[in-house]
């Protein structure tokens, strides 16, 4: 095997992916060392696996509301053997299609897991490989709370490889992952209570979006217990029980700890101590994504960025064009469009809050005639009537809607001239164009 290149990035997922087919592009010789399975996290125990188990939940949850309504016949059940199946192969084509790739764009792949024994040096398996320039794209992982038991809890990548349902759960965690997580098991049928120790969910959003978000899951049968941190997991006969406080016991199948995620850091080995890290426990990077160790780069979720997966790609790509093309600044994290898929999906993109949104409106959609439950719809615009910075969205297919904001607020527009253009009728963007 080769052992001098002109890059080596440690991590195969979104980020470690990106840098290394961009940089292989751009002519230079590039190893990408993966210690598990190709795609990460997104693909193997992510975004991919749960927006598949999103998709028929999705589906059951409207076509419940109908049925309750007297309009549809019996709801329909999951066949969670067939989803898993369907899942299964899925994701395999995409591991498959990202080996493709990497071949065909002449990186060399190393299936192993990689350590930095010094600068601009890598060991695999006994080993030594050099390169001027090395990419940390570690990912991180799940993280569970300090609490008696926690290791009774599943974390969210033993969830998504449930492959049977339990009747009843209990979420610890209102973030992205505890949320996600209560939407989907709810509509399937799970009797689901979610507990988180502030005082709403999605604390990541802004206040309005994520209080008519929290009280679409109320209306969907989640019971959400806020300010609380659990005390402790305990067995109990024919499943667990989940200690809120001195009255308070949960009886459940299984519990979750969706409690946040931590980056993964052994690939430092001993140059852990000439790394900093920032509050979050980060990779500290500049804006040419340099650690404090010059030669070592780091994107993705291991870095101080937006764990998200557009962004680990995107920034994988510009590290490339940083290093060996033309130069090019990272993407600014207030064009980034995210997503939170409850049901329905809450979307914000420009980093709204409660002091900058101007206008907003919470409206019962047209379902709302037809469903039992038909939950709420919101729309709120931030930044100013003479700029726009800011959009919020809950409402069906606010995912999708919600990335073409994002280009919309590229151009600054003011309030008047988005009256400018017309929205669907009968739709929520219409409400906003107004
Ligand atoms: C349940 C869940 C749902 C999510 N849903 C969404 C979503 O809908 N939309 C969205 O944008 N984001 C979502 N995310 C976040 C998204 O998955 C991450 O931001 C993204 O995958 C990060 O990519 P990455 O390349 O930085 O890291 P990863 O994908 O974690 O890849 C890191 C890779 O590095 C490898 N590695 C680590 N250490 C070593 C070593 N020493 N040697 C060799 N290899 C090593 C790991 O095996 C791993 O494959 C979700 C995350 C979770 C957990
Ligand atoms: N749709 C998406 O884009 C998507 C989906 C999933 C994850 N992600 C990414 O993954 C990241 C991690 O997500 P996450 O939900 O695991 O983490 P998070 O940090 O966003 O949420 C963790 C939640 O758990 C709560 N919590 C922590 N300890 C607790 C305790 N002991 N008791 C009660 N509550 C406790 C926190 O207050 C917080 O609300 C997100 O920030 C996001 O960037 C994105």
């Amino acid at each position: 095997m080769d052992t001098e290149y002109d890059a080596i990035v440690i991590g195969g997922g979104s980020a470690g992916l990106s840098f290394a087919r961009h940089a292989a592009g751009l002519g230079r010789k590039v190893a990408l060392i993966e210690r598990a399975e190709l795609g990460g996290t997104c693909v193997n125990r992510g975004c991919v696996p749960k927006k598949m188990l999103w998709t028929v939940a999705d589906a059951l949850h409207r076509g419940a509301g109908l049925t309750r309504a007297g309009l549809l016949g019996p709801a329909p059940q999951v066949d969670m053997e067939r989803l898993c199946a369907a899942r299964g192969a899925k994701l395999d084509g995409i591991r498959q299609s990202y080996r493709e790739t990497l071949h065909e764009a002449g990186v060399r792949l190393i299936e192993d897991s990689a350590r930095l024994t010094a600068p601009g040096e890598v060991t695999i398996s006994g080993q030594r490989l050099r390169a001027p320039r090395i990419v940390l794209a570690t990912g991180g992982h799940p993280i569970k709370p300090e609490m008696e038991g926690a290791h009774l809890a599943c974390d969210s990548d033993a969830v998504l490889n449930w492959t049977a349902l339990p009747r009843s759960m209990a979420i610890i965690g209102g973030g992205y992952i505890g949320c996600e997580m209560a939407a989907i098991h709810a509509a399937m049928g799970v009797r689901v209570t979610l507990v988180t120790d502030t005082d709403r969910v999605l604390n990541e959003f802004s206040e309005k979006a994520a209080r008519v978000g929290q009280a679409n899951m109320t209306a969907q049968g989640i019971r959400i217990v806020t300010g609380c941190t659990p005390e402790a997991v305990r067995e109990a006969e024919d499943g667990l029980e989940l200690v809120l406080d001195a009255e308070t016991t949960l009886r459940v199948d299984q519990v979750v700890a969706a409690t946040g995620r931590a980056p993964n850091l052994e690939a430092l080995g001993d140059m852990a101590e000439r790394v900093s890290l920032t509050e979050k426990g980060v990779l500290k990077i500049d804006a040419a994504f340099e650690t404090s160790l010059p030669g070592l780069h780091a994107v993705g979720d291991c870095a101080d960025r937006l764990p998200l997966t557009p962004v680990a790609s995107s920034d994988g790509e510009t590290l490339a064009q940083q290093l060996f093309g033309a130069h090019r600044e990272p993407v600014d994290l207030r064009h980034v469009a995210t997503t939170a898929f409850v049901l329905p999906p809450v979307g914000e993109v420009g980093q709204p809050s409660a002091e900058t949104i101007f206008e907003e409106a919470t409206l019962a959609p047209l379902s709302a005639a037809l469903r039992a439950d038909a939950p709420q719809n919101y729309w709120g615009l931030g930044g100013a009537e003479t700029e726009i910075t800011s959009v919020s969205l809950v409402a069906e297919g606010a995912h999708e809607a919600i990335g073409w904001a994002a280009q919309m607020l590229l151009h600054r527009p003011d309030r008047k001239s988005m009256q400018r253009a017309l929205g669907v009728h009968p739709s929520t963007s219409e409400e906003i164009m107004g």
